[in-house]
């Protein structure tokens, strides 16, 4: 079994993490349970900052804070010095309120309300990133009413799509995001934005896709951008600061997966970057990137208590955990895989070979399939490893099951960060019932 950062097998030959022994974070604050491991978060948020001060260029590290957001997580994200990028209203908020540098907060989203555009004017924060044209003459309307300029990059989709083990060149004209960069649209956007008194347009943005394990996409997602940004120095004389080329860095899952560590998709990047803006006029402009995934996923680990097990002879045996796809709709959604092992007895041979069911009313409400583990009985814990990223920001009250609590934990210490729902909390926005009115 691969252990992730700090996860280990303690002396009690039970799981801890963070050097906390999971059993006793099942006992403390129930579960199903999120745990992070903090120490992991932050090797992994310097992996990629360390790696652009070492080769001296000018860089912001966004995290996209759509992988989990929370509070003390946007903290943690303030504490390691990088940015944070933001796609709602309800980000941007958890983001307030941590008291996250409203100049380090970048807005994105291909269909910003006028509620999200005002609220990020007003709070001044580091830029909006443009997505469409209703947008960015909305936009444009919105800093006149308030008085405001914005700064602003445009996003444009450079024909790669990226997909999980490879990526293809398409023509891009099905993708809802972005400014298509072949077919003129990002130019016709630049020499729009250019033109108007209520942008600075900081530069371009592209993001091509997640859990991408090889670094050819960004190579060529960053030759067709500098490509157009030579054409529209000389022909707009505009000279881009920035230069984000997104986030999809991919992690490891299972053995199936073998990441790249966050070093090599920098150097890459930032090498490719140099030597095309070397060939040209243009200064070099700041490398953004905005990871998700590869900051938090690893990290992050679920803790389930067994309950109902069903054998169906000869074809399979069911054991049931007490969430399901309420806490983690990535199976489902994506046929997502996972490892896990049983987290009172982690060293214990595999006996046999189970599935893992949800506790929701679907039949695609899988968890795991064909999971090698010791006999195991119900009130035994289910430890699910690298749940962090798309998992708890992704929960939901599907059955009205509460969303889990979640905690970090950091050299031996523990924090409950979000508190478990009750079952208060799910009907907190129910009204009942008008009386009928009988005459
Ligand atoms: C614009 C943008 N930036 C960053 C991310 C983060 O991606 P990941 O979590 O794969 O790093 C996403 C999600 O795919 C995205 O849409
Ligand atoms: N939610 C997805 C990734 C989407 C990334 C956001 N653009 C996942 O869990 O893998």
């Amino acid at each position: 079994m691969y252990y992730y950062g700090t996860s280990r097998v303690n002396e009690n030959n039970s799981l801890e993490i963070g050097g906390v022994d999971t059993l006793h974070l099942v006992s403390k604050y129930g579960s199903p349970l999120y745990v992070y491991d903090v120490a992991l978060i932050r090797e992994r948020a310097r992996g990629f900052k360390e790696t652009f001060e070492k080769m001296g260029v000018s860089a912001q590290v966004a995290y996209a804070s759509k992988a989990f957001s929370s509070v003390a997580m946007i903290q943690l994200v303030e504490e390691e010095g990088l940015s944070l990028d933001v796609v709602s209203a309800g980000e941007l908020y958890t983001a307030i309120a941590a008291g996250f540098p409203r100049e380090r907060i970048h807005f994105h989203g291909n269909n910003k309300s006028i509620e999200e555009i005002q609220m990020a004017l007003r709070e001044d924060i580091g830029c909006i990133v443009v997505d469409n044209f209703s947008e960015l003459y909305l936009l444009e309307e919105i800093c006149r009413d308030l008085d405001k300029t914005a700064k602003i990059l445009l996003r444009v989709t450079p024909g790669i799509e990226a997909h999980t083990h490879d990526y293809i060149l398409t023509g891009q004209e099905d993708s809802k995001f972005g400014f298509d960069l072949m077919n003129g649209q990002a130019e016709e956007a630049l020499m729009h934005s250019l033109q108007s008194d209520s942008y600075e347009v900081l530069g371009i943005h592209c993001h091509i896709g997640s859990q991408i394990f090889e670094t050819t996409g960004f190579i060529l997602a960053a030759r067709k951008i500098i490509e157009q940004m030579k054409k529209w120095y000389k022909e707009l004389n505009y000279q881009p600061k920035v230069l984000n080329l997104g986030g999809g860095f991919g992690i490891r899952y299972t053995e199936e997966d073998d990441p790249l560590p966050a070093s090599v998709y920098v150097e890459k990047i930032v090498t490719e970057v140099k030597e095309q803006i070397d060939s040209s006029e243009l200064d070099m402009p700041e490398i953004w990137i905005e990871p998700g995934r590869s900051l938090v996923g690893d990290a992050g680990t679920t803790l389930y208590k067994l309950g109902s097990v069903k054998e169906v002879p000869n074809i399979r045996k069911y054991l049931a955990i007490d969430g399901g796809m309420s806490d983690n709709i990535r199976p489902a959604l994506y046929d997502a895989k996972y490892e896990a092992v049983i987290a009172n007895r982690p060293l214990d041979k595999p006996e046999e070979t189970v599935s893992i069911a949800g506790k929701c009313c679907e039949s695609g409400d899988m968890l795991i399939w064909d999971l090698p583990l010791p006999k195991a009985e119900r009130g035994e814990i289910l430890a699910v490893f690298c749940t962090g990223a798309y998992g708890y920001s992704m929960a939901n009250n599907y059955n009205r099951i509460p969303r889990p609590a979640v905690v970090f934990v950091e050299n031996g210490e523990e924090q409950l960060v979000i508190e478990r729902e009750s079952l208060e909390d799910l009907i907190k926005h129910d009204k009942p019932l008008k009386q009928k009115v009988t005459k």
